[in-house]
């Protein structure tokens, strides 16, 4: 392990210890925790995962500072459990920089303080159990930690009103014997006794209902409005009248701006120009170079170009134009045949990457609604464009570049013998199918899939967290020549994953080998029952658990059935997938 990894961790036991020598007996600062096997600590590849100390006879001070403040242990640590000791303090807001926990479980201890509002932070927890402390104030609002399957908090004394949660998601919930009070949210029958001894709690489901926001006499009276309610009610009438005019004023300037535009983007049509490629560096681009210097940068059209590119939600590129985007310098990526990805520097630092795609068979107006729409729902695992632009001849779409690269390169680096173990595969796997199942979900009544699932739209952001790109690019119009088994919409998607899944448990890429040559030969193998051979040699050498390789082979599987119906919902690829991390993660804490 890490000097300092070791040093932040020894520093952390030494407090739940009190420095009472026990640090010397259990974890032995002159060893090393990895190679060895401190007692509760579990590591994978020489990095801490597990610290399962329950039951040690602990008694000093949760320091949640010392744990998560070292980078290299807050990004390997997914499972914390000090249940059944008799440790005080408090929980620090610095608990919101172990991002990678999914499991953190302090139950039985005397540990008081509010229970930090960072916790919310933590979009990767699954399990966060609180229960049998001494936790006092209010609760934070923990529902965008969208995978939460257990929260428990009973025998505390939590104050206030109990926020919201995603109760179907749920699978444990129980917050008795609290102080709570006001309306308790609607568990839609489930969790029965999740609320007693909160004898301040009304709702329909307990025994004290909640009074009607509104009795029927004060209904009444304001229906009396005062003349100064009256003269009150007639101003905001007026103001929001001239503010209607002064919209539509906007609007129908905006629409003849546009017109304009258009009028003078078909003088450049008549003028052969849209054919060209925008890149100024012509010779560059013949060569077919796919990384090169080049420029934006074509006078006549950034002369001619007023439409501006319609910015997104995110500030950060806020008052971008058009013209910012032509004339930073830019790199090429990658050009296919029908887009082109640029790398590009705006004058404030900031590294975009711009898709370019031409001849898109959607119109103007189907593109924007289907920016929009897709811009309003957002998931952490899914990089939302900044902002796009849309002409006749191309569409624009600028998303954030991702440094830390894709999964492909990942997967590649594992190819070269780069360590890329099986529980993180397994981890990205789940996070994958969580966030896929999620925009599945949300966009299903638009028909938004992602349309084009492999290995090289799948990035890890600066939190090294995966995150799927380029969502809802379907441009299946374009797509006419490729091969028959690749199918669009939502089962396209599921299919694409499936074949995710395989390059993750064979070390095969799709780029070397082609999707039908890589499924081809897993289903020959499969059939040979030589099932073993399929997997990725780093993982056999590794121990990584072969009936759980074996679980989701079949997932895999199952999902690149060349008949689209027979095929699984991403909601069940993703339950299956998240039902083998969790076994993984069991396994790995029962081995410390
Ligand atoms: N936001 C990003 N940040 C960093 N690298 C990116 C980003 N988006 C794409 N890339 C990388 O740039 C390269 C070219 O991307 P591009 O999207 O053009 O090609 P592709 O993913 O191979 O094919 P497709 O056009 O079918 O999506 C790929 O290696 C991709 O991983």
């Amino acid at each position: 392990l890490e000097a300092e990894a070791k040093s932040s961790l020894v520093t952390f036991l030494g407090k739940l210890s009190n420095n009472k020598g026990q640090l010397d007996r259990i974890w032995n600062s002159t060893s090393d925790p990895c190679l060895d096997l401190w007692k509760g600590v579990t590591c994978v590849t020489q990095t801490v995962k597990i610290l399962n100390l329950t039951r040690f006879n602990l008694s000093g001070s949760f320091d949640a500072t010392s744990l998560c403040d070292d980078r290299s242990l807050a990004s390997s640590l997914s499972t914390l459990i000090l249940d059944g000791n008799n440790i005080g303090g408090d929980i620090s807001d610095d608990i919101a920089k172990c991002k990678h926990l999914t499991r953190l479980q302090v139950s039985g201890n005397q540990i008081s303080g509010i229970v930090s509002g960072s916790l919310s932070i933590l979009n990767n927890l699954k399990r966060l159990d609180i229960s049998y402390n001494k936790f006092s104030g209010n609760l934070p609002d923990l529902s965008r930690i969208s995978g939460l399957i257990l929260f428990l908090a009973q025998y505390n004394k939590l104050t206030g009103n109990i926020p919201t949660f995603d109760f179907s998601n749920l699978e444990q919930f129980n917050v008795s014997y609290n102080d709570f009070s006001g309306p308790a949210p609607d568990t839609k029958g489930r969790f029965p006794d999740c609320y007693l001894g909160n004898p301040k709690l009304c709702g329909d489901q307990l025994a004290n209902k909640c009074p009607s926001p509104i009795s029927n006499s004060e209904n009444k009276k304001s229906k009396n409005f005062s003349k100064t309610q009256i003269l009150m009610y007639s101003g905001y009438s007026v103001l929001a009248i001239v503010l209607i005019i002064f919209i539509i004023y906007k609007l129908l300037k905006r629409k003849k701006t546009e017109q304009k535009a258009a009028a003078v983007n078909k003088v450049a049509s008549i003028d052969d120009n849209i054919d060209k490629p925008i890149v100024a560096s012509t010779d560059q681009y013949k060569t077919g170079e796919t990384r090169s210097e080049v420029s934006f940068v074509s006078g006549d059209q950034s002369a001619m170009v007023s439409t501006s590119v319609v910015v997104l939600t995110s500030p950060d590129v806020n008052g971008l134009r058009f013209e910012d985007l032509l004339r930073a310098p830019a790199e090429l990526l990658g050009r296919g045949m029908h887009s082109s990805l640029y790398k590009i520097m705006l004058e404030n630092g900031m590294i975009l990457v711009v898709k370019r795609v031409k001849n898109w068979a959607i119109s103007s107006s189907e593109f924007k609604h289907r920016m929009q729409r897709l811009d309003q729902v957002r998931h952490p695992n899914v990089l939302s464009a900044l902002a796009f632009y849309s002409s006749q001849q191309e569409k624009l779409l600028v998303y954030e570049y991702q440094q830390n690269g894709s999964f492909l390169r990942l997967l590649h680096g594992a190819e070269m013998g780069q360590a890329f173990d099986w529980s993180s595969r397994l981890g990205i796997a789940a996070s994958i199918g969580e966030a896929l199942a999620f925009m599945h979900q949300e966009l299903s009544d638009d028909g938004i899939a992602h349309g084009n699932m492999k290995s090289s739209n799948i990035f890890l952001n600066k939190n090294m967290e995966p995150c799927i790109s380029e969502y809802g690019l379907n441009m299946m119009e374009n797509n006419q020549c490729s091969s028959s088994i690749v199918n669009n919409g939502f089962k396209g998607d599921i299919y694409g994953f499936g074949v995710i899944l395989l390059e993750l448990l064979t070390g095969r890429l799709v780029q070397n080998d082609g999707v039908e040559e890589l499924t081809r030969w897993v289903h020959s193998v499969v059939r040979e029952e030589w099932t073993a051979e399929v997997f990725d040699k780093s993982l056999i050498s590794e121990g990584a658990s072969e009936a759980r390789m074996v679980n989701l082979l079949q997932v895999a599987i199952k999902c690149v059935n060349s008949s689209p119906e027979t095929r699984p919902t991403i909601k069940q690829v993703a339950v299956m997938i998240n039902t083998l991390k969790e076994e993984e993660e069991t396994s790995l804490i029962s081995q410390a």
